[in-house]
């Protein structure tokens, strides 16, 4: 509309009757701020709710791919790095919110401009805007060019600044690792290593950047030139008069304007649209273990355990950890594994929960193949200890409070006081509500072993896996435990994974497992008598003690 004002102002306005021209241009000018207003107003609501609506769907969608990324199976955990994924949480989504305000609005703005300045071009002059669209298919052309190098060198931008943040992860998780050997200055040139790549990766990015931005603003000097000298030449040759040419220039800008923000938001759409295949990369991974479609879901379990014919692999270019392994476990029965490192114990013991579904075979619990029961149940079924105790950040209670979310405090007294860990959570400043830091850092092991302990009371499930719960404990500290341990695998099925024989000298059932699968079984009495694997194992450890 402007343009076409200032047309009507110079062209009939003002080379009509002067005598009423001031009255006119007035009103022409009362329209004009009436138009300004409009288009004012309306850009404040654009630019506040359309930024409002942009940031709503990326919050949606970083919360689609945390929710996708809690479904996911340890065996994409076991493939991915901690810092990528945080980063294609945090970082990729970061631009999306402006090219989903921007992106749809202003296409549909600037195309409708474009168009309506080309109608209105070449109804003033067909000629000269036919020789100004002369230049828009090298345009699109080059622009095609640089939109598939700038995504190119937006996602190795993603890429790098996920590696930055592994290194930060690594690094910082690991700091006590690292001030222990003194290698602060390893750390340091790792991630400086890691942070020029970065840099580097950008300097591309703005090469790239710099090429495309500027050779589009030489084709927009190259038409307005065209423009000015053709135009020119027109007056001169009597085709064209002068407000003719103002008019034509004006439009030029409008049509121009839309052409540098298709430019810059080319650049915005590439930055998001590449962390929106990054994105999708992740949404697209089905989890590996996923619910059957006719998935039972467990009322009452006995803790039968069995392992039918059970092979297992954790890669298809890799042997088998398991091989053809038949195992029976009977409910309420206590049963330890050993055998050398390496010889997949605990790897049998992730099969029961479904943390790996068996390659062959199959595990069964109370008779129903744990691939046919609903992973929820099957998981509540079952209490798992570590060596590595996984604490979250917050306090105590919320911490115990993790095996059941909905118990109340009396529960989460007596689940503490059946881990022999209400005394020490007493003596804390805050006693239940004391924080106990990342990882829970302000606890020793055995504290931390405790409050691990006290979860599983809550969650009380009916079969126990304990993982070399008390290896990393002294000698006072594990009998603490052991004794927790022991009250807390009463009336349940309970698999435990030992490194020293003497904690599980009155296992119910010792099975030997080595790489050849199960070779011996039995109680400590008879398979020392049997003297065998187990008795070689046994005589070792005890040398190793004397
Ligand atoms: N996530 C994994 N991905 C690939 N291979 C794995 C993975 N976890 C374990 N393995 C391999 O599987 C084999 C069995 O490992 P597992 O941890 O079950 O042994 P283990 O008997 O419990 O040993 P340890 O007594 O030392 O804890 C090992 O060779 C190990 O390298």
């Amino acid at each position: 509309m402007f343009p076409l004002l200032v047309r009507y102002i110079t062209k009939d306005v003002l080379e009509g009757d002067l005598s009423t021209a001031l009255n006119e241009v007035y009103w022409i000018g009362g329209l004009m701020l009436i138009l300004v207003a409009i288009q004012n107003i309306g850009n404040f609501f654009v630019d506040y709710k359309g930024h409002e609506i942009g940031a709503r769907m990326e919050r949606d969608l970083r919360s689609e791919l945390f929710t996708h990324m809690q479904k996911l199976s340890f065996s994409f955990y076991d493939k991915e790095k901690t810092g990528q994924l945080m980063s294609r949480i945090t970082n990729d989504l970061l631009l999306l919110s402006e090219l989903y305000h921007h992106g749809p609005e202003d296409y549909i703005k600037y195309l409708v401009r474009f168009i309506g300045a080309f109608i209105i071009l070449f109804f003033i002059n067909a000629p000269l805007t036919i020789a100004v669209f002369c230049f828009l298919p090298f345009l699109g052309g080059f622009a095609l060019y640089f939109n598939k190098i700038l995504n190119k060198a937006l996602r190795s931008n993603k890429e790098r600044i996920g590696d930055v943040n592994v290194q930060v992860e690594d690094s910082l998780a690991g700091i006590r690792v690292v001030k222990s050997f003194a290698n602060e200055p390893v750390e340091i040139e790792k991630f400086n290593r890691e942070n020029q790549r970065f840099l580097d990766s950008r300097k591309k990015t703005y090469k790239a950047e710099a090429y495309f931005f500027n050779g589009v603003e030489t084709f927009i000097q190259l038409i307005t030139i065209t423009v000015v000298i053709f135009g020119s030449a027109s007056i001169v040759g009597n085709t064209l008069d002068l407000a003719d040419l103002i008019t034509f220039l004006l439009y030029i800008s409008f049509m121009i304007e839309p052409i540098q923000r298709l430019t810059h938001m080319s650049m915005q759409f590439q930055e998001g649209i590449t962390g929106f295949q990054r994105f999708m990369e992740i949404m697209n991974l089905k989890p590996s273990i996923k619910n059957n479609a006719n998935a039972v879901t467990l009322s009452e379990v006995n803790g039968e355990i069995e392992f039918r014919n059970a092979s297992f692999r954790y890669d298809e270019h890799i042997d088998n950890v398991l091989e053809n392994l038949s195992l029976h476990i009977q409910p309420g029965e206590f049963v330890a594994f050993v055998g050398p490192s390496g010889a997949g114990k605990t790897t049998l013991c992730s099969l029961i929960p479904r943390f790996y579904d068996v390659t062959d075979g199959g595990v069964f619990l109370d008779g129903v193949n744990v691939c046919d029961i609903n992973l929820t149940s099957l998981r509540k079924t079952i209490g798992i200890v570590q060596q590595d105790v996984y604490l979250f950040t917050g306090t105590v209670i919320d911490n115990i409070r993790y095996g059941k979310p909905q118990a109340n405090d009396a529960e989460i007294i007596a689940a503490a006081k059946h881990a022999n860990a209400h005394d020490f959570i007493m003596n804390l400043p805050n006693g239940y509500h004391s924080e106990i830091g990342q990882r829970g850092v302000k606890l020793s092991g055995g504290q931390k072993q405790r409050l691990s302990i006290a979860r599983l009371f809550l969650k009380n499930p009916p079969v126990l896996i304990l993982d070399e719960a008390t290896s990393a404990l002294d000698i006072e500290s594990e009998s603490i435990v052991k004794e927790s341990l022991e009250l807390l695998a009463k009336g349940r099925t309970t698999l435990v994974i030992a490194h020293r024989l003497s904690t599980i000298r009155n296992a119910g059932r010792i099975i030997v497992l080595t790489e050849e699968g199960i070779v011996e079984q039995g109680t400590h009495e008879e398979l020392l008598a049997r003297d065998g694997a187990y008795a070689l194992l046994y005589s070792k450890q005890f040398e190793l003690q004397v």
